[in-house]
């Protein structure tokens, strides 16, 4: 496994004190958080309390307002452009609800993307995208477009694309909300068992129980304020 620096609290990733206001609305009103290494942490709340842009703060997608994001002990606000987008490349996984595979691609271009984006050659990626889609049980769909696949189908090839260049943290905004249940529960077994087999943390955005029961550890967002249902137990 990839050696990781963690912060002074242990975490991988955390968030202090976020602040985020669009126009009279405060999205998020101090809200902290953190996650260890290869953890699994739900974030759930209701209907617009805050976790979708709390996800976007820690994945240096949004900035704060006010307040620090730190990865492996580097605060992002602090990094250029560049470099956070290099982070969110290398780093960082991300699964959505919708509509985040490339339209125009095959499910194996879109999956082997990350890879071709950090100029791995067309082969060796496709290559390694291929063995990702096998292990999502979608090997039969790598030549069909997004746009010819079910949505099941589509998750599985989304979940093979964030984690084919094994980034650190994965990102997932309610994975499975346009899922039935019987898909959504595949999605989040083959998800949460990619995650452990590679180390990656997942942030796991979600209003369902059903779903955060596959977490280590839940976050409660309130009124853009985070609360850690049980703490972060045992960090050093
Ligand atoms: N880009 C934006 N522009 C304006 N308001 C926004 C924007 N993003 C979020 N908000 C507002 O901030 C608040 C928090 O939104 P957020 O999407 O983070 O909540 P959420 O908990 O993820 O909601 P949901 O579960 O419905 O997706 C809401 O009132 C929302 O309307």
């Amino acid at each position: 496994m990839t050696e990781t620096t963690t912060g002074a609290t242990g975490a991988l990733l955390s968030a202090t004190a976020l602040r985020k206001t669009y126009g009279a609305t405060a999205a998020l009103d101090g809200a902290d958080f953190q996650i260890r290494a290869g953890e699994i942490v739900a974030v759930m709340g209701p209907s617009g309390s805050g976790k979708s842009t709390l996800l976007h703060c820690l994945a240096g997608i949004v900035p704060p307002d006010e307040g620090q994001v730190h990865y492996q002990g580097r605060e992002l606000s602090g990094l250029s452009d560049a470099e956070r987008s290099a982070l969110r490349r290398g780093a960082f996984g991300f699964v959505f609800q919708f509509g985040q595979l490339v339209p125009e691609l095959s499910c194996v271009e879109n999956v082997a993307l990350p890879l071709r984006l950090t100029g791995v050659d067309r082969k060796t990626a496709e290559g390694r995208a291929a063995e990702w889609l096998e292990r999502l049980e979608v090997a039969d769909v790598a030549r069909k477009r997004p746009g010819q696949v079910s949505g099941g189908q589509g998750q599985r090839v989304a979940i093979a694309r964030a984690l084919v260049a094994t980034p650190r943290v994965i990102f997932a905004d309610e994975p499975t909300g346009a899922l039935d249940s019987l898909n959504g529960e595949r999605v989040m077994e083959l998800l949460t068992a990619a995650a452990r087999d590679t180390g990656a943390a997942v942030v796991l955005v979600t209003h369902e129980t059903r779903v955060a029961a596959y977490s280590d550890r839940d976050v409660v967002v309130r009124d853009g304020k985070a609360r850690d249902v049980a703490g972060m137990a045992g960090v050093a």
